[in-house]
């Protein structure tokens, strides 16, 4: 009996394990997903500075001319006290005389010689940036379970951390079975096919943040495809294409089990990828996804995908939906959990017209896809639909449904 696509997942989500830590320099850290919170060990800003090029002054200075003699550098350590009708000159930065109330931009001012003018009124604060306003010591300003983004090495590197804890790098290993399967570099028969699948499950996962192994292809024997399975078992997840429907020569399964894979399960009511299985040995997780390039595409951006993001420790690993419409109507055969890949174009969605399993263009064309459930036939021109990104990573922390119906 084929699982629902929401088993599916639940079942990934469930026997996929989050793979352990590591310690590495922030540079080093981009994309990786944070073990522990980060925690402030000081304020920032760490002292109260100047937000302006200006004048540190006292409100109740406000329209008069106050004499100014002194000045403050940003990197100064200013051992100065601001006194009543004076004012001190100071750089976007600096850090503020004590009884400064307000900083009043140069262009606010009339400066002759050492005598400043003030504006009519000075408000209190103004243009002060005070200490621990973007983050307060103490304070959780990176959270266990969020991706490394530029914003937050600029983040870690404002509170002077040289490392962190994040998880280690995913190992992926793919192979393609089928004794057709000829590596795109050299020259095949006419009867013989390029083995497109393993290269685009290697960049794909590469995208994803993960290291990967090339066993390239394996036979279509129990034991060509037991040797293949041997060397690509000490990666975390080993996604293999091929050789899991009703052929003479489907062994992948049974290789995968006889080395002693827990089968999950073996087929999805998901038009195309039927066939896709999921087991695991060990803490190894391992998806067979089916040969025909288009029904393993959808099947990788739907549970393998899943599993990797699971696998990293993202708190947000959950597939999230954009809601759009329809650009316009658009028909396709009822009865199935049927996936349709299309793209969105900031304000609509339109699925193409062509799309078969074996097909490989429209993947590469493809940024969205549209999952529709079994009563749907037609798909109306402004019909609200939701669609799962391929293109960019769009990820909740709560489980979502994601079809539309
Ligand atoms: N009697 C039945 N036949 C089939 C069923 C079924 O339920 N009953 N399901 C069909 C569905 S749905 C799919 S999908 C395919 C899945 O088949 P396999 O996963 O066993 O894949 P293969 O038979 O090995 O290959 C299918 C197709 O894809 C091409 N292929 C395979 N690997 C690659 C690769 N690495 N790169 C490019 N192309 C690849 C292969 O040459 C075949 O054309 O089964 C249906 N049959
Ligand atoms: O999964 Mo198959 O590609 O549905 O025909």
């Amino acid at each position: 009996m084929p699982v629902s696509i929401t088993q599916a997942l639940d079942i990934i989500d469930k026997n996929t394990p989050v793979v352990n830590s590591e310690v590495i320099p922030i540079e080093m850290a981009l994309g990786r997903v944070m073990s522990e919170d980060s925690i402030a060990t000081f304020d920032l800003p760490r002292f109260d500075n100047s937000a302006m090029d200006g004048y540190a002054v006292k409100c109740a200075d406000a329209n008069s001319t106050v004499e100014c003699t002194d000045v403050i550098y940003a990197g100064d350590d200013p051992q100065m006290t601001l006194q009543p009708t004076k004012a001190i000159k100071i750089m976007t930065g600096a850090p503020i005389p004590d009884g400064c109330e307000a900083i009043i931009p140069i262009e606010n001012t009339t400066v002759i010689g050492t005598q400043v003018t003030l504006p009519e009124e000075i408000k209190k604060d103004g243009h002060i940036r005070r200490a621990g306003e973007d983050i307060k010591s103490g304070s959780v300003y990176l959270h266990k379970g969020e991706k490394v983004t530029a914003y937050s090495i600029a983040l870690l590197a404002s509170q002077g951390v040289t490392h962190l804890r994040v998880t280690r790098k995913i190992k992926v290993a793919v192979f393609g079975t089928g004794d057709e399967l000829r590596p795109h570099y050299e020259k095949i028969a006419p009867h013989q096919l390029y083995n497109s699948n393993t290269p685009m499950f290697l960049a794909r996962a590469k995208e994803l943040g993960c290291e990967v192994e090339y066993i390239g292809s394996s036979g279509d024997t129990l034991e060509s495809l037991t040797s293949a399975i041997k060397s690509a078992l000490n990666a975390d997840i080993i996604i293999t294409s091929g050789g899991i429907s009703m052929g003479d020569r489907d062994f992948t399964k049974e290789a995968f089990t006889n080395l002693g894979m827990t089968l999950h399960f073996d087929k999805v009511d998901i038009k195309p990828g039927k066939p896709t299985a999921f087991g695991t040995i060990g803490e190894t997780v391992v998806i067979n996804l089916p040969g025909n390039p288009l029904a393993s595409m959808v099947n990788y951006e739907m549970f393998v995908r899943a599993a990797i993001r699971k696998m990293s420790g993202m708190k947000a690993h959950y597939h999230h939906t954009i809601s759009t419409q329809m650009r316009e109507d658009f028909t396709l055969r009822a009865g199935k959990h049927t996936v349709r890949l299309g793209i969105f174009d900031g304000e609509t969605f339109m699925p193409f017209t062509k799309q078969l399993p074996g097909m490989i263009s429209p993947l590469e064309q493809a940024n969205a896809m549209l999952i529709t459930t079994p009563e749907i036939s037609v798909l109306e021109k402004g019909r609200m639909v939701k669609i799962l990104p391929i293109n960019w990573e769009l990820t909740a922390s709560q489980k979502e449904d994601f079809f539309t119906f």
